[in-house]
């Protein structure tokens, strides 16, 4: 059965739009620091469908992590209301950041295994779940190391099973390629790729890159310079499952330079204000 989560500052919860997994409606967020007030967020509008992959992109400092992490339920939003339709008994939400995130005293198996060990799934069930992602991801074999024998490339695969084995409703990526080197990004977009392809879980996924966003979006929403609104909202016209193929296509070059188009103002909206 369907419950329905509020991260609000009003009531009551509205009945959800067709398909809708969230809807962000006025979302904002402010932060004080020192004497300074920094409005960080918002007002931000958005809906995402069930087992839709949406990209954001905006200029650096415009508040993608902020919304990520009051989606997480880890920042209430200080106007605005943020709903979540969530299947009862399973995790709503799981995130993987940049700098991997992986436990270095603990095996691949065992960080893997990390959320279903904090949900009590009893050891063997918890094993044969964390192995599956571990086969899924590529990293069989790999099991009994510890993360400072791995690539980061692989560290990040770790990451990525271990946000997956946990069967979150939504998963929160914030740039979460953005520290490997070009070629193993190609790589993990395409570990990605197929993984989300077999069970097509709904995905938000912050980039500063173009290309990436379109290889793997559904969506590609343009954020704007602080306080983040959507400036635009692009559905990507490329059929599936995609491959990496996708990018030599003078398709995708026009359709990577009209969001650039869009996404250049607000970068150079940001320098103006002095954010990077
Ligand atoms: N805890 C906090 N206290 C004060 N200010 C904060 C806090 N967290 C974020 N900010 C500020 O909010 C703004 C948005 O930050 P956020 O990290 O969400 O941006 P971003 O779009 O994810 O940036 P980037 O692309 O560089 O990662 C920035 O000006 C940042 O300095």
């Amino acid at each position: 059965m369907d419950t329905q989560t509020r991260h609000a500052t009003s009531a009551p919860p509205p009945t959800a739009p067709t398909n809708a997994k969230l809807l962000a409606s006025g979302v904002e967020r402010q932060f004080i620091s020192g004497k300074h007030r920094v409005h960080a967020l918002g007002p931000l509008d958005l809906r995402v469908a069930d087992g839709e992959f949406v990209c954001l992109v905006g200029p650096s400092g415009c508040g993608k992590s902020t919304f990520l992490r009051v989606v997480n339920g880890l920042l209430p939003p200080t106007a605005g209301t943020l709903d979540l339709w969530l299947d009862e008994g399973r995790a709503a939400t799981s995130m993987v950041f940049q700098d991997y995130g992986v436990l270095p005293w603990k095996t691949v198996l065992a960080n893997v295994r990390f959320g279903l060990d904090m949900a009590k799934v009893p050891r063997r069930e918890a094993n044969e779940r964390a192995m599956d992602w571990i086969r899924r991801i590529g990293l069989n074999g790999f099991e009994k190391a510890y993360p400072a024998t791995l690539s980061g490339g692989m560290r990040q695969r770790v990451s990525i099973a271990r946000a997956l084995a946990v069967q979150p409703q939504i998963l929160l990526m914030d740039e979460p390629f953005a520290a490997v080197d070009a070629q193993m990004r190609v790589v993990l977009q395409e570990v990605l790729l197929k993984v989300w392809e077999e069970d097509r879980r709904t995905v938000i996924f912050v980039t500063h890159s173009l290309e990436e966003a379109l290889v793997l979006g559904d969506r590609v929403v343009v954020v704007s310079a602080r306080p983040g609104r959507v400036v635009s909202d692009i559905t990507v016209p490329f059929g599936r499952p995609r491959s990496s193929d996708l990018r030599r296509t003078p398709e995708f070059s026009a359709l990577q330079q009209n969001v650039w188009d869009v996404l250049r103002d607000e970068v150079q909206a940001s320098l103006a204000a002095g954010e990077e």
